[in-house]
């Protein structure tokens, strides 16, 4: 964040005691000549950002902008929009061949929207009218074919046309598919309840009958969510990650949609943050953008109506506060989002300031460069300052998105190299044999893990934290859905794991982070046992190095020592024998580390497995350290698995690292687990490969509980490669 423009603005807030959000804010707006300097700042800032950006897509050479306006299709310079809609039609008919109709279908849509010559109509209407077919939508291709009958066709497509017509009965008897199953499960909360204590541990859930361990407890639909890092792998409104772009027009195609029904869901939203994606403000706000998303998708608009008697601008802010009318009402589901907790009040006043010139920012933001305040006011009878409300509310959803934000976070390909927005994972023919079905050998491509988005879910946040978790959460897009890990009692509390977990992380440390980030000190029954650590020290037992002692020790910190960015920092560590206190050398570690970079050669490998067979010297029981070395290992020689350079001694020694990789998961977080799926793709894939006779029973069971986490789209390629490789090897 510049520098200059926030030392400017705390040096004008003058707030000595944090009292609350309304009357933080009112310090930046309610003096006029301050107010007027401080907005002159903000805005001097957005023009600053507004100009680099621009500066530095002009630097960009000629090849390197013409090759991104290629890539994100729309992109205003160097293409028109006759070339962009002709773009958009030729990959519709790549998409199309592909098997993916709906995308196609909507490339054709945006080649329309956007000037597809008209004498070439028949051609992209035919393309609908195929997709349409394939799709089972008759609406729709009674509508294109109906267009058709209007146009003057050749002979190819009035062919099309009649084959087109023939099929058109086949799909008028066929029901609709509805969404209603969705619905249901959203408003499925029967077994569970919300108590409030009226103490500082607030409101709570807890089971009204007994849960079953693997039944769904609940599902929540995020109320907003916001992007995290790059935002071009993620559908913008649905929070999809296995999609083929739609980029819109104006932002440099820094927000993308998986359809052109997202894209349109989206547009009310998209239309306050369009120009502060083109000038990259969200890249210098951090948790404030969903703060602001918290508002702007279905948030404070969708609640003018309760506020239309509300003539000043603090009677608007008392209702939407603790008591307040808005507040309380138990229909609106904005009201849900603003009785979530906050500690702004606990919180060092110098973070406060920060936050609230960061919301002062963006309130000026959305009143120079969109209609945001237009649009409230035209809504209103009466003359309130929205500006300061909006600004408060930011600071509210700021400090309540510290304590209630949740990470959304899902397996999905690693990026591949030279990276370009056409290179989505599902358009790289490398990996598919046809949509959604992988090739053989190539389930490995997707064991990584990312953190996309960050979301806004009011209801799940109503669980209080404990060390040990509850229930495992699935992220499918935005749509959350909480599993239970074992039974739980009627009347049980239902808690969730707002840290890493007591069997990987050791008690002080879980504590630090719960007092500095969430205010309360943890007294859940893992705190509070005698012997807290021993959970989590048990995978970290090594027997020292040095050759006159060699006892077992658990070293003190650090305790993922490894876990060091830098070969610079590994070479600082400095772990001590808890017995004769001599440093480790870890040279075991180091001489692995070191093959790890050239593993192409397979004398490299067999040494790297001996090694690895070695470790049981210095690295005792279910070893995390162990556990890591195995994973790091396979990671790299899986690089070359798709070339077909590995032999039988590789994949027996794939095999056994692969399967204590599973069992440390196993015992550490569970098999119904992303970062226990992650390892299994690397089995499934020796599996598929025919390198490792497996029990179909074992193979069932674990087909049935490890995946209930996945999201559907990944659920769908792994179920797909399942099915297709591994029933039937
Ligand atoms: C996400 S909220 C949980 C719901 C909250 N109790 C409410 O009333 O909305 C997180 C906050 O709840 C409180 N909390 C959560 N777990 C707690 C626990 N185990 N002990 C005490 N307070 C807890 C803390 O104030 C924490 O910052």
């Amino acid at each position: 964040m510049d520098s200059k423009w926030l030392n400017f603005l705390l040096s004008q807030l003058r707030l000595v005691n944090y009292e609350n959000e309304y009357e933080t804010m009112r310090l930046l707006f309610d003096k006029p000549l301050s107010c007027k300097l401080v907005c002159k700042s903000a805005q001097d800032l957005l023009e600053s950002l507004k100009r680099n950006e621009n500066y530095e897509f002009l630097l960009k050479d000629k090849q390197t902008r013409v090759r991104e306006a290629a890539n994100l299709r729309k992109e205003a310079i160097g293409v028109d929009n006759m070339e962009l809609s002709l773009g958009y039609a030729n990959r519709a008919l790549a998409l199309q061949c592909f098997g993916y109709y709906q995308q196609a279908y909507d490339d054709c849509e945006c080649a329309l929207e956007i000037g597809y010559p008209k004498k070439l109509y028949p051609k992209i209407i035919c393309r609908q009218a195929y997709c349409a077919l394939q799709l089972n939508n008759a609406e729709l291709l009674t509508k294109h074919l109906s267009s058709l009958e209007s146009m003057h066709l050749n002979e190819n497509f009035r062919r099309q046309e009649q084959e087109l017509r023939a099929n058109l009965w086949k799909l008028q008897n066929q029901t609709e598919k509805t969404n209603g199953n969705v619905e249901l499960i959203l408003k499925n909360r029967d077994s569970q309840e919300i108590v409030n204590t009226f103490s500082e541990i607030g409101r709570y859930m807890r089971a009204k009958r007994l849960i079953k361990q693997n039944e769904l407890i609940f599902s929540e639909r995020a109320t907003a969510l916001a992007p995290i890092g790059s935002a071009i792998q993620l559908c913008n409104h649905c929070a999809k990650t296995s999609f083929i772009p739609i980029p819109c027009q104006h932002c440099r195609g820094r927000v993308v949609y998986c359809s052109l029904a997202c894209l349109k869901a989206h547009k009310n939203i998209h239309l306050h943050e369009c120009s502060a994606y083109q000038m990259q403000l969200f890249a210098h706000v951090g948790i404030a953008h969903l703060a602001l998303r918290i508002i702007l998708d279905n948030g404070l608009l969708t609640i003018l109506d309760l506020l239309r008697n509300k003539q000043t601008t603090k009677a608007i802010w008392t209702s939407l506060t603790e008591g307040g009318d808005v507040w309380s009402n138990p229909t609106a589901a904005y009201s849900e989002s603003l009785r979530m907790v906050s500690h702004l009040k606990k919180m060092a006043l110098e973070d406060v300031k920060v936050f609230a010139a960061v919301s002062h920012l963006i309130v000026v933001y959305l009143s120079r460069y969109t209609s945001f305040f237009d649009l409230l006011s035209s809504n209103h009878r009466f003359n309130c300052n929205w500006e300061l409300i909006v600004a408060a509310l930011i600071l509210k959803h700021i400090g309540q998105s510290i304590v209630n934000g949740h990470v959304c976070t899902v397996i999905r390909p690693k990026i591949f190299e030279n990276y370009s927005l056409t290179e989505y994972h599902l358009l790289n023919e490398d990996l598919w044999e046809k949509p959604w079905h992988l090739r053989r050998g190539y389930l490995h491509r997707f064991a990584y893990i990312d953190d996309v988005a960050t979301l806004n879910l009011p209801y799940t946040s109503i669980c209080n934290h404990s060390c040990l978790p509850l229930f495992q959460p699935k992220f499918s897009g935005r749509i959350i859905s909480a599993y239970a890990m074992r039974d739980i009692k009627e009347s049980e509390e239902i808690t969730n794991c707002y840290t890493q977990h007591s069997r990987v992380e050791r008690r002080q440390t879980r504590q630090e982070i719960l007092k500095k980030s969430y205010h309360f000190i943890c007294k859940c029954g893992e705190c509070m046992r005698q012997e807290g650590d021993d959970d989590v020290n048990q995978f970290h037992q090594y027997r020292c190095d040095n050759e006159k002692c060699r006892h077992v020790f658990v070293p003190q910190t650090p305790l993922k020592w490894w876990q060091r960015k830098t070969s610079n920092d590994l070479q600082n560590i400095n772990v001590l024998c808890a017995v004769c206190g001599s440093r480790q050398m870890f040279k075991w570690f180091y001489d692995y580390q070191k093959l790890l970079t050239s593993l192409n050669s397979p004398l490299t490998r067999l040494r790297l497995y001996q090694l690895y067979q070695n470790l049981d010297e210095y690295l005792l029981a279910f070893n995390s350290c162990k556990a890591f070395m195995a994973s790091k290992a396979v990671q790299e020689i899986f690089k070359f698995l798709n070339d077909g350079s590995l032999n039988e001694e590789d994949y027996k020694n794939l095999t056994r690292m692969i399967k204590y990789s599973l069992e440390y998961e196993t015992y550490t977080s569970g098999s119904s687990c992303i970062s226990y799926i992650c390892e299994m793709t690397y089995l499934w894939d020796i599996i598929a490969l025919g390198k490792w006779k497996y029990e179909h029973k074992d193979m069932n069971s674990i087909f049935n509980e490890s995946l209930i986490v996945l999201g559907d789209e990944m659920f769908l390629i792994f179920s797909n490669y399942y099915k297709d490789f591994l029933v039937k090897s």
